[in-house]
Parts: structure tokens; C-alpha cells; sequence
């Protein structure tokens, strides 16, 4: 990909990246090896995930248990992919209807991100919607769609895909634990889950000064486990002071953050936290993230250990596919309208 600069990329003035920012007390550095370790304890982990989840909403796993080799195997195949010409990757472009594949004009926020990605499910075909409609009950299959070269593509993602899935699962347990639920009382959500990988290529860009990677954003899943390079760009909002922070790459670690579907299961003892992706003229930058999300039938409420009369639910329930679709179609195209965020759900006090 090559894009033209142009006028669709310039984020608005206070969106636009800073280019003084600290990678100083970013996002906390969580170690995972008491999950695997005998005989098991994980109270210590279990507060460590409860303090990172109230306090920033993102931290880094090491010792997480997920082979680097098949990590590996993913970069190379991305890497080889996205140096295809367009026209090559053009024959598994994504459209409206099949969103799954190569895609180059990406919106958030209705402003047009500078970066180029490759999205496939975990459990193919995946059923989804075909509307955001919360009246709609319509749903279609959307399968994956992957390119003759590299060779070895396919295999590499999806084994890659059943790791990180996973670990995932591990860290959606700890968080249940945090919430004074049973480890299991999520799991259920995921049977026929929708999850995604995307594979993110940010070119190196004439204006980083003007354009984002990715524009500031909430991850709208239940969370994110994110592989990234060593090049860095990706900016963490903190809560306390509202300053935007780089977190600094650390070889061999997971970047995770909990998304909106969390918030609501939390009822608000964990907020969803806004990031970004900057850019940079010299460098390339790679980065895949895993995006999980339940079956698309599920229904988003505050879990009931955590309503009573006193801390009533916060959100009125909602339907996950419908919220999802909602999303993928103003990010395929300028909408003109405010995206729809989770807080649309909240309840009116
Ligand atoms: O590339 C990154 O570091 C993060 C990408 C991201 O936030 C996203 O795709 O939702
Ligand atoms: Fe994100």
C-alpha cells in the first residue's frame, strides 16, 4: 500500500498525536506463570489483573504460555502478505457484505486511519447479524477468505489463532474471579464465539504529525490480546490525568486490555479504555490483535453477582451482534452520525 496523503487522514487538532510522549509509567507488566505453576495460587495474580483492570484497563502478560514460534510464523506470513502488490492483496479485499479479508481504507471515528489490515475469524464461518437493527433476527455466514500467497498463510493463523484463544480464555477467568464471580461464569458467552484476529501493517507516513495509525478508539469486544513489534506506537489514554502514553514494546509479551463488553459485565467497576495508534515517517510498524467476542445471540447485562439494591444494574441489556454490526459499518464507511458507544446503553438516572 502506498496511499496518497490525503485531506481523509488529518485527525481533528485535539485528536492528533503528540510528538514529546512518555513511555514512562505506561501500563503495568503482569507475570502469568502462577497459572501455570504447581500447586496453584492465584490470589496474588488475580488482585495484580483486579488493580490493572480499575486503574488503566491495559497491562502486559509475560511467561503467558503462548509458543513465541507460532507468534513467529504469523509475523512472517503478515509481512510477506502485506508486500504484495495492491493487486494481489485486492483478490481478498473485504466488502461491506464479506468482512473478513484485505482492506486499505479504514475509518474510526469517520476519519480515515493510515494503516492497511487483513482480518480473518477464529471459528470459521462465523454468524453474525445482517443488521444492526435491534429488530432484526436475519444472520448470515461470513467466511474467511485467504490469499494463494504467502503459502502457509492459512495454517500459520489459524494455529496461531487456537493459542491465543486460549490464553484468552485463561485471562477472561481471572477477570471473572476479580469480580467476585465463579472463573467460569463468562465462558458460556463464547460456545459460538465471533472472535477475530486482524493483522495491522502501518506504513511508514509522510505526516505523523496529522494522521493516526488507528484514531483514538474503545475496543468494543470483551478484550484484546495484542502481539506488537518493536517499533511502538500504540498510546494509551491514563485515567488519572487524561495524558495520552506509549506503551513501550516488551519482547515477548501479550498487551491486553479489557473492551466495553467488560465494562458492562462489571457494571462499571472497569471501564474500557481509549487508545490510539500513532505513526511514524522512518519506520514501518506490524502489529495483530486479538479482538474476543461472544456468540453474536448473546445478551449483554451486568453480571447478577454484582447488582443488588444498593449498586443497581448501570446498563439496559443489549444485544452483541447488533452492537457489533453497528460498529463494522461505520468503520467501512463515513457515516456522518456519531459512532454507537457503549454508553448509549447506560441508564437514564
Ligand atoms: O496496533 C496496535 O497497537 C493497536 C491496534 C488497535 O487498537 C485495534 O486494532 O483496535
Ligand atoms: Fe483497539
Amino acid at each position: 500500500m502506498n496511499p496518497e496523503f490525503d485531506t481523509s487522514f488529518i485527525q481533528n487538532p485535539d485528536s492528533r498525536p503528540n510528538p514529546n510522549i512518555s513511555e514512562a509509567e505506561s501500563i503495568p507488566l503482569i507475570d502469568l506463570s502462577p497459572l501455570f505453576t504447581t500447586p496453584v495460587n492465584l490470589t496474588p495474580l488475580i488482585s495484580e489483573i483486579e488493580a490493572a483492570c480499575s486503574n488503566v484497563g491495559f497491562f502486559q502478560a509475560i511467561n503467558h504460555g503462548v509458543p513465541a514460534e507460532l507468534l513467529q510464523r504469523v509475523q512472517s506470513a503478515a509481512k510477506e502478505f502485506f508486500a504484495l502488490s495492491t493487486e494481489e492483496k485486492s483478490r481478498v479485499r473485504r466488502n461491506e457484505e464479506r468482512f473478513l479479508g484485505y482492506y486499505d481504507t479504514e475509518n474510526t471515528k469517520n476519519v480515515r486511519d493510515w494503516k492497511e489490515v487483513f482480518d480473518f475469524c477464529v471459528n470459521d464461518p462465523m454468524t453474525v447479524p445482517t443488521s444492526s437493527e435491534s429488530g432484526e433476527t436475519a444472520v448470515q455466514q461470513i467466511r474467511n477468505q485467504w490469499p494463494e500467497n504467502p503459502e502457509g498463510m492459512r495454517d500459520a493463523c489459524m494455529d496461531y489463532a487456537k493459542a491465543v484463544e486460549g490464553l484468552s480464555f485463561r485471562l477472561l477467568e481471572l477477570i471473572a474471579m476479580t469480580l467476585n464471580a465463579p472463573a467460569k461464569r463468562l465462558n458460556g458467552y463464547f460456545e459460538d464465539s465471533i472472535s477475530r484476529i486482524r493483522l495491522n501493517h502501518y506504513p511508514p507516513c509522510p505526516s505523523p504529525d496529522l494522521a493516526l495509525g488507528v484514531g483514538p478508539h474503545k475496543d468494543q469486544g470483551a478484550l484484546t490480546v495484542l502481539a506488537q513489534d518493536d517499533v511502538g506506537g500504540l498510546d494509551v489514554k491514563r485515567k488519572y490525568d487524561g495524558q495520552w502514553v506509549r506503551v513501550k514494546p516488551v519482547p515477548n509479551s501479550y498487551i491486553i486490555n479489557i473492551g466495553d463488553l467488560i465494562q458492562v459485565w462489571s457494571n462499571d467497576k472497569y471501564e474500557s479504555t481509549e487508545h490510539r495508534v500513532s505513526v511514524n515517517s522512518e519506520k514501518e510498524r506490524f502489529s495483530i490483535p486479538f479482538f474476543l467476542y461472544p456468540a453474536h445471540y448473546t445478551v449483554i447485562r451486568p453480571v447478577e453477582e454484582l447488582v443488588s439494591e444498593d449498586n443497581p444494574a448501570k446498563y439496559n441489556e443489549f444485544n452483541w451482534g447488533h452492537f457489533f454490526r453497528s460498529r463494522m459499518s461505520s468503520n467501512f464507511q463515513k457515516l456522518g452520525v456519531e459512532n454507537q458507544q457503549i454508553y448509549h446503553f447506560r441508564k437514564k438516572t
